[in-house]
């Protein structure tokens, strides 16, 4: 056992009490920052290493996959290796589906099934439409999706959604909900909402089950509490039933998923359904500067809804004023971002990972991008096209996750002519609509063609049956061809280990040779790389018993989540929408387009109760930074293809002006760097100097020096001083100068705000 001390290392009393509070329900309410996540962490370590709680027995449920690493890590070094490993810990989905691949059998459902993410999510809506005969121009596949979702994390199946749909809209989501569910059931798969439903519903018609997991799990844990869904919300209410230890935490004022069903009442719900709940409040913020809590305050405190009052403090200090900056239009408020980034890692003090840029909806990184590119800065898009959305590895992931399950129709269909073989768009549809017809998985239909032409093959005089008889020889035969393939891999699968199954299969397949034929030589090989980088994530699942491989290995990389593909062991700016940041810190964060119609979003124009989530996303963004803030928006903004004059967003107006600086907009533009003529012309409000380029080779110069040895300058925090020297430094001055009292400093000129004094 690990002492108390260890455990109770650098928490305040408030966190102490949390940490060390009796068995039983416990919810923990707190501000950003307040150490929620680390109180989680050390409770753990606390149940395990004071109470002696057997780590088997605890069950804690993080936001991300990326959060639960983090827990077991710091675990390990609290108590020590070993002990972590025996936790579960991991978010709702995984968990939910390894509880599936243990006991789906009581449901009735093999337990090799597949996850469909959301790509291939909407490849199943589509086919739903055509089965339907429903036109996807009419009929958003996303949006109707989007409500079956919504339906599912609400626990309402089909037929209840059936029998309450009252719109027309509402009547076709009915329809294709059924049918959607039923195309799922066919391929043996689920979608990651179903990994929730699905576990709800074995405890609740398999009480026996349930009784065992309740037995296992004799300690629950949630982080990001207040973000709950109702489906999430009855698991743990199921798993906590008989003995009540479970320890929420969560804030109110950071619900951002409402669009997804998460429900704030989950928190009030708690204490009615646990009465004898202990409820603690923290209230000191470990992580930002005063200066940066008042400015997320400010904008939180006008929300519609009453709030509980809670007041961020912190003893980190004033810190600098939060900065507000105006661009020209998307391009030029990016690269004023990035020319800030420039001048603060040139400045010493920030490396690119430090750093982040937030905004609200995935389509504003593309300029963000640019610009960065421009800089040569290195960063990394959370959420972006991610290694596992490549078309290559999707192909190749179809492979796999047939040799698992071959009813998986979506991978079927994926790969049923890729590489080519000679199945043309006919005769898929012919095939699909035969096992349509005999509502059956392709995989049993295709089996069903092949007996047919051994039949048929075998008795020439009785007449062939009807349904294969339509089919073009050439086109059975290519089929028959793929089929026997998936069977090989069925096959092989019993008896390779991971890695070896992927060689097998790629070369059976001709992959590198198919890549090469379709992309030419230098992309086919690229893209053959990152088929190689999977198959180096096959080795970290060699260990595993041969059974268990490929399984595991496929439903990781299914619920990976985007925030997972951030990396922190790279030095790079991370570029992240408002939602994903959740739960994250930096030292520097920059939130960009704020402006009416983006933050708050337009969807949000007429509805109260969207618009204080608006706020919420607004306060979550603000209070990721640790030292500094900037705002951006800009003059005006291109969307759908349209350019309009933007209005600063109303959270501008809601902070009190003393609490921000506004870039004085010469200083800026003079400071500021364009990346060419172009840019340049487009930004007719400006007219500054020369544009500067941040590479000096460009031809209008770099700009001109502005301080000399021996001036006297005066600096707002370390008032006068006189310059000993001056460079250029990345385009911005580098200007060395000796403070009064204060020591030499080195300062970039542009962001220091120097003033000549004197003379
Ligand atoms: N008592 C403490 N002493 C020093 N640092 C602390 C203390 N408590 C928390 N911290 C630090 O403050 C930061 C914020 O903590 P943490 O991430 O746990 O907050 P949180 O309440 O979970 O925030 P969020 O609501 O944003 O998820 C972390 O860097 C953490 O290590
Ligand atoms: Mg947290």
């Amino acid at each position: 056992m690990t002492d108390a001390s260890t455990i109770l290392d650098g928490l305040n009393p408030a966190q102490r009490q949390a940490v060390t509070a009796a068995p039983g329900p416990v919810l923990v309410l707190a501000g950003p920052g307040s150490g929620k996540t680390r109180v989680l962490t050390r409770r753990v370590a606390y149940l395990i290493g004071v109470h002696g709680v057997d780590p088997h027995h605890i069950l804690a449920v993080t936001f991300t996959n990326k959060a639960a690493r983090e827990m077991r890590d710091r675990l390990e070094k609290l108590l020590g290796p070993g002990e972590a490993a025996a936790l579960t810990v991991g978010t709702f989905h995984s968990i939910c589906a390894r509880f599936l691949r243990r006991d789906s059998i009581h449901l009735g459902r093999e337990r090799d099934f597949a996850i469909y993410d959301t790509d291939d999510q909407l490849r199943v809506m589509k086919r739903v439409l055509r089965d339907l005969n429903l036109d996807e121009k009419k009929h958003a596949p996303r949006a109707i999706h989007a409500a079956i979702s919504r339906a599912k994390n609400e626990l309402i199946d089909p037929d209840a959604y059936s029998r309450h749909a009252h719109s027309y809209f509402e009547e076709v989501v009915a329809r294709c909900f059924a049918r959607y569910q039923e195309l799922l059931r066919g391929a043996n798969a689920l979608d990651f909402d179903d990994l929730l439903v699905e576990t709800v519903r074995l405890f609740e018609e398999h009480p026996a089950v349930l009784e065992r997991y309740q037995e296992r799990y004799g300690f629950l844990l949630a982080d990001e509490y207040q973000d709950t869904n109702r489906a999430q919300y009855v698991l743990l209410k199921q798993l906590a039933s008989r003995h009540h230890n479970i320890f929420v935490v969560g804030d109110e004022d950071q619900s951002v998923y409402a669009f997804r069903g998460a429900d704030i009442r989950n928190i009030l719900s708690f204490e009615r359904d646990y009465p004898e709940a202990q409820v603690i409040l923290l209230e000191q913020n470990y992580r930002s500067t005063q200066a940066i809590l008042d400015v997320a305050q400010a904008v939180i405190n006008r929300s519609a809804q009453r709030r509980r009052d809670k007041r961020l403090w912190t003893r980190n200090g004033e810190g600098v004023l939060v900065q507000v900056i105006e661009g020209y239009d998307q391009d030029e408020e990016a690269q004023l971002v990035a020319g800030e980034i420039a001048r603060l890692i040139a400045g010493g003090a920030y490396q690119p990972g430090d750093i982040a840029i937030m905004y609200r909806t995935n389509a504003q990184s593309r300029a963000i991008e640019e610009a960065l590119i421009a800089r040569q800065a290195p960063y990394i898009i959370v959420g972006g096209t991610r290694f596992y959305e490549r078309k290559e590895i999707k192909d190749a992931l179809a492979y796999l996750r047939l040799a698992l399950n071959p009813f998986d129709d979506i991978s079927l269909s994926r790969v049923l002519n890729w590489p080519a073989r000679g199945i043309g768009q006919r005769t898929q549809e012919d095939l699909e609509r035969r096992a349509g017809a005999a509502a059956v998985p392709l995989y049993v239909m295709l089996h069903t063609l092949a007996a047919n032409a051994e039949a048929a093959a075998d008795q020439t005089t009785s007449p062939a049956p009807a349904r294969t008889g339509e089919m073009p020889s050439r086109a059975r035969n290519a089929l028959l061809g793929f089929l026997t393939l998936i069977d090989e891999s069925l096959d092989r699968r019993q008896t390779l280990s991971l890695g070896a199954l992927m060689d097998w299969l790629f070369e059976r397949v001709g992959f590198r040779e198919a890549l090469r034929r379709e992309y030419g030589d230098e992309e086919g090989d690229d893209r053959w790389n990152n088929v190689m980088e999977l198959r180096n994530v096959a080795e970290q699942y060699a260990d595993l018993p041969l059974a268990s491989q490929l399984s595991t290995f496929l439903e990781e990389v299914a619920l990976v989540s985007d925030i997972d593909t951030l990396q922190e062991e790279r030095n790079a700016v991370t570029c992240i929408t408002l939602h994903q940041a959740k739960g994250l810190e930096f030292p520097v964060v920059f939130l960009v387009g704020l402006e009416e119609g983006l933050l708050p979003h337009a969807r949000s124009a007429d509805d109260r109760d969207a618009l204080d989530e608006e706020r919420r996303l607004f306060y979550v963004g603000a209070t990721r930074a640790k030292e500094r803030l900037y705002l951006l928006h800009a003059f005006r903004r291109a969307t759908y293809g349209r350019t309009e004059i933007a209005t600063p967003s109303r959270f501008l107006h809601d902070i009190p002006p003393d609490l921000l600086q506004r870039a004085p907009k010469r200083g800026y533009a003079a400071a500021q760097m364009v990346t060419g003529r172009a840019a340049a012309l487009r930004n007719p409000r400006r007219n500054q100097a020369a544009p500067v380029s941040p590479h000096s080779a460009a031809p209008d110069g770099p700009r001109a020096i502005s301080f000399f040895a021996g001036q006297k300058v005066h600096h707002a925090q370390f008032g006068e001083g006189i310059v000993v020297s001056s460079k250029l430094v990345e385009g911005d001055e580098e200007v060395t100068v000796a403070f009064v009292g204060k020591g030499v400093k080195r300062l970039l000129a542009s962001f220091a705000n120097l003033q000549h004094v004197g003379e």
